[in-house]
């Protein structure tokens, strides 16, 4: 298990050791000693969202008392995975990373608090897994619109072929939230 470092402080892909053989392949997802010397832990509930291709979710942030951490990754299918530096001291303020992310690489994502996270399905039946470390909780919720010129995100894809939720197409912009990080 490789746990890679990104241009973003504190953002961390997870490369997992796969074992391959005639049956299939087997990996470890989460293994509580090396995440924890690598500063991840703290996980409350895992979820699992099932995405058509063209499903965009995002940008997304919980804060105050169950202020989430994420770890993210795909059993099946792909998505293009973006994590926003939304946190005000940060060098990398409004900075975003993005990563393809897919059953067969099975990279996870490691995403702390302070940033926005949303990802853009690229294929049909997508499964996406996340395990966070704070309880679901509506009023920590936060989102920016997916096309915040401020964000500059390159999304693959036409955009008239997006599907995204009511909610998430009536997102403020960055600079129009009170940004509690
Ligand atoms: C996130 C979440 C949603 N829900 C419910 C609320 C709502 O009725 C339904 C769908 O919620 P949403 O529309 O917010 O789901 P979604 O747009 O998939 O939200 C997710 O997007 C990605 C990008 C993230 O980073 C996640 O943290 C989360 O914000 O599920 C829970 O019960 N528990 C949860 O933890």
């Amino acid at each position: 298990m490789n746990f890679v470092p990104t241009p973003i402080p504190g953002l961390v892909v997870i490369e997992p050791q796969i074992w391959k053989d005639e049956r299939g392949f087997f990996i470890e997802t989460y293994n509580e000693k090396p995440f924890s010397t690598h500063g991840i832990s703290g996980f409350v509930q895992d979820n699992l969202s099932y995405s058509h291709r063209g499903v965009l979710r995002g940008m997304h942030a919980q804060a105050g008392d169950n202020a989430q951490g994420k770890l993210v990754r795909v059993l099946r299918g792909r998505v293009f995975d973006v994590a926003v530096d939304i946190r005000k001291s940060s060098s990398t303020y409004g900075k975003h990373f993005s990563i393809i992310l897919d059953g067969e690489n099975a990279k996870s994502l490691w995403i702390p608090p302070g940033f926005l996270h949303g990802f853009l399905a690229l294929e049909d039946d997508t499964l996406f897994a996340y395990k966070v470390t704070g309880f679901y909780d509506k009023s920590g919720e936060l989102g920016v619109r997916w096309d915040d010129p401020e964000l500059a995100i390159e999304w693959p894809l036409r955009h008239d072929e997006f599907i995204i939720s009511a909610k998430d197409r009536q997102l403020p912009l960055l600079k129009e939230i009170s940004n509690p990080f």
